[in-house]
């Protein structure tokens, strides 16, 4: 494994007996991801992308293959430790931003550190994502942008290895959906941090230093983009 390898996935499938029929939602895939890369796994519904999303958060484990997170292999963990993996190493972007709405913007963000290691200052990633004066609202007193930034703060916040986001411009309008875009780009690089989006729409993929495409629970294409566009160039 070189040094820059955080993710090395081997031969991952995901099977399901549906009585007589055997759902194959992943089959067979393999990729690595990179330390501080960008990349937008694109695909259509029922593609599997959410499946492999859920296995390389630890929230699923595979029929098959192996899953290698900083030189561990994640598909022999017990419910505990994939509870620990899943705290410490990844930080998880919805659609919906699934906050408390009984708690403020800050506190949301401190809930979810207040049992990891390794935090990071949570004043700092409150400005970082835009929110240095939003600290003290309420999610219903937030737009869903705002509400979305809060939720990539509770993510970044733990400091994790991974940031898995699962069509996070999903619920947004266009203009919200490419700031949204922007602060994924600038937290990817301002904390050199592996950022991994999925979802069915394709233009966001020329944001990516790599786009990898599925149909049908398989890899289609992997494309590296050499230059990767600033996600304002970004339209659909
Ligand atoms: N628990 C399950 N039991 C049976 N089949 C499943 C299960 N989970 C997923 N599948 C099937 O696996 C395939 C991939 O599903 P998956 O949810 O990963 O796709 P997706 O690309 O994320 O789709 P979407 O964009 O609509 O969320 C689909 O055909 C789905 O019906």
């Amino acid at each position: 494994m070189t040094d820059n390898v955080i993710m090395k996935v081997e031969n991952v499938s995901k099977l399901y007996q549906m009585g007589e029929v055997t759902v194959a939602a992943a089959k067979n895939i393999s990729l690595e991801l990179l330390k501080g890369e960008f990349v937008v796994i694109l695909g259509p519904s029922g593609s599997g992308k959410s499946t492999l999303l859920n296995i390389l958060g630890g929230m699923d484990l595979p029929s098959e293959g192996t899953v290698i997170m900083e030189g561990e292999n994640i598909t022999n963990y017990n419910d505990s430790k994939l509870t620990a993996y899943r705290r410490e190493k990844i930080g998880f972007v919805f659609q919906f931003y699934n906050l408390m709405s009984n708690l403020t913007a800050k506190e949301n963000v401190e809930l979810a550190t207040e049992i990891c290691k390794g935090a990071l200052d949570i004043d700092e990633v409150m400005e970082a994502v835009g929110l240095g004066d939003r600290k003290d609202h309420f999610p219903a007193q937030m737009s869903g942008g705002e509400q979305q930034r809060v939720a990539i703060a509770r993510a970044v916040a733990k400091n994790p290895a991974l940031l898995l986001c699962d069509e996070p411009t999903g619920a947004l309008d266009f203009k919200t959906g490419i700031k949204i875009l922007t602060l994924l780009k600038e937290i990817n690089q301002k904390y050199n941090k592996t950022v991994v989006i999925i979802t069915h729409n394709v233009p966001i993929g020329d944001m990516a230093d790599r786009v990898i495409k599925m149909r049908s629970g398989e890899i289609t294409e992997v494309k590296i983009n050499k230059n990767p566009i600033h996600p304002e160039g970004i339209e659909w």
